[in-house]
Parts: C-alpha cells; structure tokens; sequence
C-alpha cells in the first residue's frame, strides 16, 4: 500500500515507523523545514527523539497546496495532527482526493477528543461528527486504543482498534498496520471508540491529580472505576454499544492514560498538583494533551443529554481556576451517596 500520513508529531511519526517496513510511507510535516530535517537526519527530536527513522520512511512537508500531487498514488490517508487540525484537513481532502480521481480512498484520524467548540457552536464535536459535516462523501475512520507512541515506535506489543461504519476502512487499516508487533482489532461502533477515546483523557488528568496529591491506590482504582462508568454512560447517551467500553478503545485505553507516566495528560493532573497552573502545565508538556480541551464539552454534552459526570465536572472546575485540587477531591467525596 500506499500510506501519506499528515502531522509529524509523536504519533504520527510512530505509525509511520511502524508500517513503513511492509508498505511505502510518506509522513508530511506542515512545516517544509520540519520535514527536510526529518528528511536528513532521520530521527524526529523534538517528537519523538531517540527512535531512528526507517531508511524506506519518506518525509516531505509543506502546506497542503502541495501534498495534492502525491494524492494520485495514496491509498491510505492518516490523519495524525491533534483534534485541532483534523477538520481542515477532513475539509481540504474532501476537494483534493476526487479531484486526484482517488473519491474512495480511505481517510482516517488519531486524534482523541472533542474538537474545541466553532464560533457558531456551544459544543465541539468528535472526528467522525466532523467529518460528517464537512466531509459526508469521504470513507472515514478511526484508530484508538492504548498506545504510547514511544513504546509503538519501538517495536513493543501494542493491541488497536480500526472503527468506522464502512467495512472497507476498516480492512485498509488492518492492512496497513497489523502485523507481528501491532494487532489491530475492526470494531463497526466508531461512537464508542471515540467516546472512550476523548474522554478517558478527561479521567487521566484526574487521576494524575490523584496521584500527584498522593491520594493513594484506593482513590485511583475508584477513580478509574467511576470513570469507566461516567464514559459509558454518556458514550451511550451518544448511541454506541456498551461493549465497546469494556474494549481497548475504553477500559484499554483508560487503564493506560489513567496509569502510564508516558500520558500527557495524566502529566497535566501530577503538575497541576505540584502548584502549577494550567498554562504552565501545558506549556512545560512540549505535546498536546487533549483532555484539557475536550474536558469543557465532555461536560457539557452530558449536561445536555442529563448524563451524570461527576469527575468531568471536578476536572473541569479544576482547569477553569474554579477549584483548587484538594477542593476538587472534597466536593467529589462530599457529594450525597448514590446506589453503585
Ligand atoms: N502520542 C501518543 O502516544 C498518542 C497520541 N494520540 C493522539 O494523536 C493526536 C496527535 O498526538 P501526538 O502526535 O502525540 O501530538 P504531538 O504534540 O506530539 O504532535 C502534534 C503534531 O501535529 C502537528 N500539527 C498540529 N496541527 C497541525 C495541522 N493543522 N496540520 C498538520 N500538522 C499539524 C504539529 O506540528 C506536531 O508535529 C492527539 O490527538 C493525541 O491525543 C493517540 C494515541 C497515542
Ligand atoms: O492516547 C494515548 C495513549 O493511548 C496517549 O495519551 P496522552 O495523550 O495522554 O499522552
């Protein structure tokens, strides 16, 4: 296959590593200089540094204007900017895959979240909600599932889920990225799968704070449970499956986020403990940490649909400077008692 990935970040750069031995992969920086340093050095140091660039790896960058041309060879379209890109790129590919005779060609995101909310609108969306307002004729998808890109990047056993309505998506994506180290399981409920993915974020901001606070093991277990339960109620709300929460995109990812050092956005919880603020937090990251952006909506969607999330709220209070974090831990423990 032909694979071009957009958006040379950590992720992007991993799964570009990761399928370039078996398949011819093209990983575009937005940024034309990014690109011919990835190009000549061959390691990714400000993303992902340490991990040598396969030999067969292409990078090229640029702005869109020129990716057009090599659209015409691609089979495969990746998507690995944050949630923040992924609606300009839906809209643009939407144009320029037909117009390089490539209408059918699969397009799929990484990203996990809810997009931050449009002038127009209360609430922002999730990729294939997106998708389905600027981009309603491309085949689309999504790739989720518990997965540091460092750990990707070197070859480490990593399980991951293709979701998309559309069977031939999700077979481009077993294609393109299964094989001896990545297992990439098809799941048709892509609510499910992007639910668990934008919102367990959420919970690792939280449990970091738990952790940072030196809550203790009990409170992150019921952290992670709660959770769980508050990502599966508003994932059905939405219209997925309850299994999918039981699934890697869910519980797999949850475990992950809320545990692994590697998270970004658990990282954002340990700071915002140490006496940091937000800013400085996002600032001392150096990548992106989705939760702190979809956390407002998560609320709110579930506000609107009467989903209960407690722990959304506690995080969202937190982030917006409303409470302080051992505040955020009283309000949630002194909460009335409900039944389980
Ligand atoms: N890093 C990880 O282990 C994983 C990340 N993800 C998700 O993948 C998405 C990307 O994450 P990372 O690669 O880790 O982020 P990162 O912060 O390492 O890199 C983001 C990259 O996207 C580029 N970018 C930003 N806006 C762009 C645009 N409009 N067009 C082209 N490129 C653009 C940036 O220049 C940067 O190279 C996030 O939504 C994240 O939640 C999902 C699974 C694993
Ligand atoms: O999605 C991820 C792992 O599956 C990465 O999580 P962070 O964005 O918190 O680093």
């Amino acid at each position: 296959m032909h694979i071009t990935v957009i958006g040379a970040g950590a992720w992007g750069t991993a799964l570009a590593i990761a399928a370039a031995g078996a398949h011819t992969v093209r990983l575009w920086a937005r940024d034309a200089q990014q690109a011919a340093s990835l190009q000549a050095q061959r390691v990714n140091a400000r993303y992902l540094p340490g991990v040598p660039l396969p030999a067969a790896l292409v990078c090229d960058g640029g702005d869109a204007a020129a990716l057009a041309p090599t659209l015409a060879h691609t089979d495969l379209v990746v998507i690995a900017t944050p949630m923040a890109g992924l609606r300009a790129w839906l809209q643009w590919l939407a144009a320029a895959l037909p117009a390089a005779g490539r209408a059918t060609t699969p397009v799929v995101w990484l990203c996990k979240g809810f997009e931050r909310p449009q002038e127009d609108a209360a609430v922002g969306l999730l990729g294939h909600e997106i998708a389905a307002h600027v981009a309603p004729a491309l085949r689309v998808g999504v790739l989720s599932g518990p997965s540091f890109a460092q750990e990707v990047a070197a070859g480490l056993p990593t399980a991951l889920v293709a979701a998309s309505l559309d069977a031939a998506v999700r077979e481009a994506l077993v294609a393109a990225f299964h094989g001896p180290t990545l297992r990439i399981y098809a799941n048709d409920d892509i609510v499910g799968v992007e639910v668990g993915g934008a919102v367990k974020n959420v919970m690792a901001i939280a449990t970091g704070l738990c952790d940072g606070l030196r809550l203790g093991h009990n409170a992150r277990a019921a952290l992670i449970t709660r959770g769980l339960a508050e990502m599966t109620r508003l994932g059905l709300a939405l219209g997925a499956r309850a299994d999918t929460f039981m699934g890697l995109s869910g519980l797999g990812d949850l475990v992950l986020t809320a545990t692994g050092d590697l998270s970004r956005n658990r990282q954002v919880g340990l700071l915002l403990a140490q006496g940091m603020t937000l800013a400085q937090a996002v600032d001392s990251l150096g990548h992106v940490a989705e939760g702190v952006y979809s956390a407002r909506t998560v609320a709110r969607r579930a506000a609107t649909l009467g989903v209960r999330m407690p722990i959304t709220d506690a995080v969202v209070a937190l982030l917006d400077g409303a409470l302080q974090p051992r505040e955020a831990v009283a309000w949630l423990m002194g909460r009335d008692p409900v039944a389980e």
